[in-house]
């Protein structure tokens, strides 16, 4: 999400600051002028997405000041600021197109009541996801269809695939697209954490809890909420959630209050997850409490009608990002991308495209500023790592970790593929086994299913 920008016009630097600073703390960007014409100036620098605006000021005044807004930018909410004496100047202003105006003196609380009415303090974007192939097309009908819905929707697919972009889409084609968005990663928060971080806690409720919290489902509150990689939740509080779900109300840790909950709940899972109930790692009821609507994101390779929209749509976002012209890619650079076989799905194909932008010298982004992840594990390539990837892959570290990943490969084999077996055999945990071989697909190396 990025941040609204206001531009203030005050001619009084006192008054500007103090409303410049009220309007930073709420979370929007500023700029500020002291004149029409300074900010007329500023405007045809950069966008805006609100003017504030004195109406008496030396020079241009607020009213030619909109006058000009009007004609070169008529969608441009402008508020104006007036002093009581002078408000019928400001309702004259409202019939020349200022959607309202505030009356000199303020407190902050209305300054952000009037402009929160207008332009959040940040935009929340809308993104289709970027495709090209026939069945991704057809994937993304049917969530908008399901996101119409209040059903629990489960998105399965490998890591990397876009789970996290299919569940903001889902939100974004539902009804509550106008509430929030909160995503949880259920393997990145330290087990002990994760039911304070989805339920809240109290002030007491276990020792440094020195003030009450909300957790991630009362922040959703309204909108919807992103377990992602629930596979990864432990069995007790998996029945804990499923209470939850089922009963639609939440207790913090440490209160016996219960809190109504209005939260559509969307999970994704990298592992399939009627194998994980199967191994007894994951609780039946929560499996189909979950698995309403299951989507699958099917990897990158098998969607080949994907890969070069949106390489190109990641060209030009990186570009963009880094101030520089957006490259066209050269046949054969397509080609190369359209051949290769994406373990990492579309988070491998990000790395490649900026690696490729590292290396790029101008003109047209031929095949050879293409670096793949294999090729950056291939220790038998003369070929210098490009600049930032030599302390990923060299050294000592580097090293270590490739002799780790090659006995996981081998008890991997050993066991037959079975997950808890290779875990047990290595002393790990089958969280911290899933982690390692879910960074090892990441980075090209293939991993027997
Ligand atoms: N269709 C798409 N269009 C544009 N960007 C995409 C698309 N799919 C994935 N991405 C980008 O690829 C990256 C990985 O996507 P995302 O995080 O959604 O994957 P994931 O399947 O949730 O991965 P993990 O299982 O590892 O959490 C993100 O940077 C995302 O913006």
């Amino acid at each position: 999400m990025s941040q609204s920008r206001i531009l203030v016009v005050e001619d009084d630097a006192g008054l500007q600051e103090a409303i410049v600073d009220t309007l930073l703390l709420a979370g929007y960007d500023c700029l500020a002028a002291d004149s029409g014409e300074a900010a007329l100036l500023c405007l045809g620098q950069q966008a805006v997405d609100m003017v504030i605006s004195d109406i008496q000021m030396g020079g241009m005044d607020g009213h030619t000041l909109l006058a000009n807004l009007k004609q070169k930018w008529p969608q441009l909410p402008v508020l104006l600021m007036t002093a009581y004496a002078n408000i019928d100047g400001a309702v004259r202003a409202m019939r020349e197109g200022a959607i309202d105006y505030l009356a000199k003196p303020f407190s902050p609380e209305v300054l952000l009541n009037q402009v929160s009415r207008y332009v959040p303090p940040h935009k929340v974007e809308r993104h289709t996801p970027v495709f090209g192939d026939a069945s991704t097309g057809e994937l993304l009908q049917l969530a908008a269809r399901v996101a119409r819905s209040d059903a629990t929707v489960m998105i399965s697919g490998p890591s990397g695939a876009g789970k996290e972009v299919l569940a903001r889409y889902i939100h974004d084609q539902s009804s509550r697209c106008d509430g929030p968005f909160v995503a949880i990663n259920c393997a990145a928060i330290p087990e002990n954490m994760l039911e304070a971080t989805l339920f809240g806690y109290e002030k007491g409720a276990f020792t440094g809890a020195v003030q009450g919290c909300p957790g991630k489902f009362e922040q959703a509150q309204g909108g919807t909420l992103l377990l992602d990689e629930i596979t990864e939740m432990e069995l007790g509080l998996q029945a804990k959630l499923l209470r939850v779900l089922q009963e639609k109300e939440v207790e913090r840790l440490g209160s016996r209050k219960t809190i109504p909950l209005d939260v559509r709940v969307i999970a994704t899972s990298n592992r399939e997850l009627r194998q994980a109930v199967s191994e007894g790692e994951f609780r039946e009821d929560l499996f189909y409490r979950l698995n309403v609507f299951p989507l699958r994101w099917r990897p990158l390779a098998q969607r080949p009608g994907d890969i070069l929209p949106i390489a190109r749509h990641l060209l030009a976002r990186h570009a963009q990002a880094q101030g520089v012209a957006v490259p066209e890619l050269s046949p054969v650079a397509a080609a190369r991308l359209q051949a290769h076989g994406w373990p990492g799905n579309v988070r491998e194909l990000d790395n490649v495209i900026q690696r490729a932008l590292i290396l790029w010298q101008g003109g047209v982004l031929e095949a050879e500023d293409l670096v793949f992840d294999s090729q950056e594990l291939d220790w038998s390539a003369p070929a210098v790592p490009p600049v930032g990837l030599a302390d990923e892959v060299g050294g000592l570290g580097g090293e270590l970790r490739q002799q780790e990943q090659q006995i996981i490969l081998e008890t991997l084999s050993a066991c037959q593929g079975s997950r808890k077996a290779v875990a047990e055999q290595l002393g790990i945990s089958p969280r911290t086994l899933r982690y390692k071989l879910a960074r090892m697909r990441e980075q090209g190396i293939d991993v027997p299913g």
